[in-house]
């Protein structure tokens, strides 16, 4: 019998050969929450009659969204959390690390074959390195702080064969917008998109969590690189792990095979106020930037940077514009800060931050006013997303935001 990956997952984990369709009370392997919804999932635990967390190892907490404290509401979530993480004896990173789909990965609490939930909808991100993982409300947070287990309706996979090599200054980032405008934001809506083909074995862990993380831009639960030896080698110090092998059988009874080839792929961007409005940088060259952001979940490592830089060369960013450039966790801004990048980001005219979600979501800093207009390398453009709801925002990649961020208008980076 044949199976998609995630159905190989879920029969791994529930003990029992099980389909797409299929309704199953499956165990989870870790969960993460936040500073925004973790106090939310606490309160419905509580509810619940939680005295004990299922198992404290396999809670995963941090504060990414509003750190250091921007509110008086921010902190008194930050405090209520702390005190839950003792009393539970949860580990929590606090403020200390960095963005929660960056921090997951790295600290190896995300692993092939695992199912993690998180409180965030982006944590379909960890499918970088075969786990399934997905994004949950809060009050299934709260029952599965409680119970360790959830109610899966096991979903139908879409398999993406990608082939080709990146053309020059174009990549991950444009190859999942691109997916997002073509399969549209609701086109996988209860699915699960699996990542197959030689772009995706070539694309390095970082580009890989850059396409996994906006699976759900296109309604997916989850979306899944199955596991190769680069994942085995990044999880190396990182978990204790034992390298296996597994990937979805190729005539599995899959929703829909899609193929695609990046050779001729141009730049993407996605134009407001959707992500699914997906248009080739040379059709909106030459608008006005006020704000460039390079950073969040998406494209805040340390090979998001690097491409910037490529792009910055010896140049300088506009005098017309902001520039904020916030690392996604600690280990990234340590490496952007020992390559030398945070002083040429300085001298060329950015602010550069400290690890946190920054003006992603417009929660803490770096919020537009009206008619203002953001080139971000994140994965949302909704209308209000960064500020004001007069104020609209693009998605692109590093290597188009730096170029733009040269220029005070959106750039080809190919041009530069
Ligand atoms: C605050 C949080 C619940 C939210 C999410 O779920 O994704 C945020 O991270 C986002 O990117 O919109
Ligand atoms: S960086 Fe943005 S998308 Fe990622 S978790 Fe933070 S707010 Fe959500």
């Amino acid at each position: 019998m044949t199976q998609t990956y995630v159905e190989k997952i879920f029969s791994n984990k529930c003990g029992k050969v099980y389909s797409a369709g299929d309704m199953v009370m499956a165990p989870v392997d870790g969960a993460m929450i936040h500073d925004i919804t973790g106090p939310l999932a606490i309160n419905v635990f509580k509810e619940m009659g939680g005295e004990k967390v299922f198992d404290p190892e396999k809670v995963i907490m941090l504060f990414d969204h509003q750190i250091p404290a921007d509110s008086i509401a921010a902190a008194k979530n930050h405090v209520m959390m702390r005190e839950f993480a003792k009393e539970q004896g949860i580990f929590n990173y606090d403020i200390k690390e960095g963005v929660c789909h960056q921090v997951v990965p790295e600290k190896g609490r995300a692993r092939p074959g695992e199912i993690i939930v998180g409180g965030d909808s982006h944590t379909c991100a960890y499918g970088a390195l075969g786990a399934f993982s997905t994004g949950i409300g809060s009050t299934d947070m709260g029952f599965v702080l409680k119970f360790g287990a959830l109610y899966f309706k096991i979903p139908e996979s879409i398999r993406l064969e990608i082939e080709g090599k990146f053309p020059k200054r174009t990549g991950a980032k444009d190859l999942i917008l691109n997916l997002a405008g073509d399969i549209g934001a609701d086109g996988a809506t209860h699915k699960a998109l699996e990542f197959y083909g030689g772009t995706v074995s070539d694309m390095d862990i970082s580009g890989r969590m850059t396409v996994a993380n906006m699976a759900i831009e296109m309604g997916a639960k989850a979306g899944i690189v199955p596991p190769d030896a680069k994942t085995w080698d990044y999880l190396s110090g990182r978990a204790d792990v034992t390298p296996f092998e597994m990937t979805g059988d190729e005539d599995a009874a899959y929703a829909e095979v899609r193929h695609y080839d990046v050779s001729d792929l141009a730049p993407k961007v996605a134009v407001p106020h959707n992500v699914d409005n997906v248009v080739d940088v040379t059709e909106v060259a030459g608008r006005k930037v006020d704000q460039v952001f390079i950073g969040s979940c998406t494209n805040g490592r340390f090979e998001d940077f690097a491409e910037a830089a490529e792009v910055l060369g010896d140049g300088k960013f506009s005098d017309d514009l902001r520039v904020i450039i916030v690392p996604a966790s600690k280990e990234e801004y340590l490496k952007v800060l020992r390559a030398g990048l945070v002083e040429k980001f300085v001298e060329a005219g950015a602010l550069v931050e400290a690890p946190c979600c920054g003006p992603c979501m417009g929660g803490a800093f770096g919020l537009l006013a009206p008619g203002e207009v953001s080139l971000s390398t994140s994965n949302r453009n909704f209308r209000g997303r960064q500020g004001s709801t007069e104020a609209g925002v693009y998605l692109c990649s590093p290597a188009t935001a730096a170029a733009s961020a040269m220029t005070g208008v959106i750039t080809d980076p190919r041009e530069v």
